[in-house]
């Protein structure tokens, strides 16, 4: 499979509608959702659910990755993090709480290689093939991304594909003339969207389920306690 750069796990929320815990770091049976976006990544991750597309395991398709959290939750991710095969660069934000546009450009900012494969801490049953897929998307078309959207639903901005340096800069620019939104990276970059169409042959929705709540929490591990009965 083709490496895709570096993968980008963007941690930096403040998990609001998760209560009072870090949802990077809750474990989903017993692996941090961080952990879980990580092996995915480097293919060494465990059952998944039926739809999630690409089977568990595999090859890597990211070649390092890069972190975006706090400084105050950066011990607890390391330590969720241990032992994943892959070199591990830090994203930390300076100003917390600027959204994910802030999170998205220093994680890109970190990454040294062109591309950033992003990814939200709270994905994770992310299809490492889908995003090899945009990568190639990326690559062959000289864009500065690829963005899926679903059709009804917003740009998933957070499972996406970007030219690192322009996107990094496309985010400071935004950042710097005071938008936060997440959308203006898309205004700003050259955007393949990947439609609902391109996202049916390619992948399952499954890949962008995100847990937000406790009873996310609990619906993503009887998913995954389903899939390792069924390994
Ligand atoms: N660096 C950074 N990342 C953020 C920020 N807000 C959200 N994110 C990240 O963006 C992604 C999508 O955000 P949400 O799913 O809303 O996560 P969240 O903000 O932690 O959760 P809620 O507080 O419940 O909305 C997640 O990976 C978050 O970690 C922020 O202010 N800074």
């Amino acid at each position: 499979m083709t490496v895709v750069t570096t993968g980008a796990i963007l941690a930096g929320g403040r998990s609001t509608r998760f209560g009072d815990a870090d949802k990077s770091v809750a474990r989903i049976a017993g692996v941090p959702m961080v952990r879980r976006v990580a092996d995915r990544l480097a293919g060494t991750d465990d059952p998944v659910p039926p739809g999630a597309d690409r089977a568990s395991g595999g090859d890597a398709v990211v070649d390092e990755l890069a972190v975006n959290c706090r400084p105050d939750q950066r011990d607890a991710i390391a330590e969720a993090l241990s032992g994943v095969p892959l070199p591990v660069r830090w994203a930390i934000d300076e100003e917390p709480d600027l959204g994910p546009l802030a999170g998205i450009g220093n994680a890109c900012r970190a990454a040294t290689e062109p591309y950033a494969a992003v990814v939200a801490c709270d994905m994770p049953f992310v299809d490492p093939a889908f995003l090899a897929a945009m990568r190639e998307t990326v690559a062959e078309s000289g864009a500065e991304a690829a963005v899926p959207r679903l059709e009804d639903r917003w740009y998933q901005t957070t499972q996406a594909v970007y030219a690192a340096e322009s996107a990094a800069e496309a985010c400071q620019r935004a950042l710097d003339r005071g938008d936060r939104k997440v959308l203006a990276l898309v205004d700003q970059v050259d955007a393949v969207v990947v439609d609902d169409e391109a996202i049916r042959s390619l992948t399952a929705e499954l890949t962008f389920t995100n847990v937000n709540t406790r009873p996310e929490l609990d619906e993503a591990e009887r998913a995954v306690a389903a899939a390792a009965d069924a390994a």
